[in-house]
């Protein structure tokens, strides 16, 4: 990797919102015999600069909680707050101007376009929302993630975790408010999924970027600063500075435990 990262401890100082939900609810298939309550009352804030792991067994709601607190699916019930605007009301050209200005997306299968360069893959969010395209800014971006050397490669010339780190580069390249990240590494062997893991932290750490992350592996897990646990939809615990061993210890244990959260004057949950 080019970039330097710092060590975990150097936080930057507590500072504003990124990120806040509100009792929210999604209630799959509402209505028919097969509904499913992926997401049950889930309130949570997060802070700008900080580097958050979803985890919880499979079917506890994490795809469903990012695809909401992303914009790309909308709670049944509940408020979801971006740098303390609200993404939850407007129709869906608004959602997606919202979306294009403040969210950025990681994906585990990466999402490129195979007809697209490096460099034109990175730069079509701008193109999307209308921006300037700045290709020296696009270099710059593309050289942090250590592919100075690849921009006029096509994604199908690429190894699968060089894919992934364009696929940062392009997430980032609209200095978004929240960068989400579902499975990052889940395709990834470890040597790459490390260098994603430190990259990802890069954004945070160096570049103030906000970012959630689901994730399966303790150890993907144990770069974040903090891991929140889903249970049959609703948050059940959370650990701070977690350790992969820690959190794996946690996540076996995760059906015992309780809701976390008494619920505060204005709705959100203390403790998450
Ligand atoms: N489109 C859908 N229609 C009906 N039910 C759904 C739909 N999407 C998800 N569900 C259900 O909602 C619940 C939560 O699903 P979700 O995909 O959010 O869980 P997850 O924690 O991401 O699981 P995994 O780790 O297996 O990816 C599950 O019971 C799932 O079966």
């Amino acid at each position: 990797m080019t970039m330097s990262f710092l060590r975990r401890g150097d936080r930057p100082a507590p500072s504003a919102e990124a990120l806040r939900l509100v009792s929210v609810t999604k209630v799959h298939g509402a209505g028919g015999e097969n509904a499913v309550t992926a997401l049950d009352g889930v309130s949570l804030s997060l802070r700008t600069g900080s580097f958050t792991a979803v985890m919880g067994p499979s079917g506890s709601g994490k795809s469903t909680l990012l695809q909401c607190a992303a914009g790309l699916d909308r709670p049944d019930r509940g408020i979801i707050m971006v740098d303390g605007e609200e993404m939850t009301g407007g129709n869906e050209t608004e959602l997606a101007k919202f979306r294009r200005r403040r969210i950025g997306f990681v994906f585990q299968q990466y999402n490129l376009l195979p007809t697209l360069t490096v460099a034109q893959n990175t730069t079509l969010p701008l193109r999307l929302a209308g921006r300037r395209v700045d290709r020296k800014r696009a270099r710059e971006i593309l050289a942090q993630v250590g592919l100075a050397d690849r921009l006029h490669h096509r994604p199908d010339q690429l190894s699968g975790g060089q894919r992934q780190r364009v696929a940062i580069a392009r997430a980032l390249v609209t200095e978004p408010s929240v960068v989400f990240a579902d499975e990052p590494t889940g395709a990834l062997d470890t040597r790459s999924a490390r260098d994603v893991l430190e990259l990802l932290q890069d954004a945070v750490h160096i570049h103030r970027r906000t970012v959630v992350m689901v994730t399966h592996d303790p150890v993907a897990a144990s770069y974040a600063d903090a891991v929140l646990f889903l249970a049959d939809g609703r948050l059940v615990g959370r650990m701070d500075d977690p350790r992969a061993d820690a959190v794996a210890e946690r996540l076996a244990h995760l059906g015992d435990e309780v809701p976390i959260g008494r619920p505060l004057a204005d709705g959100v949950r203390a403790g998450v």
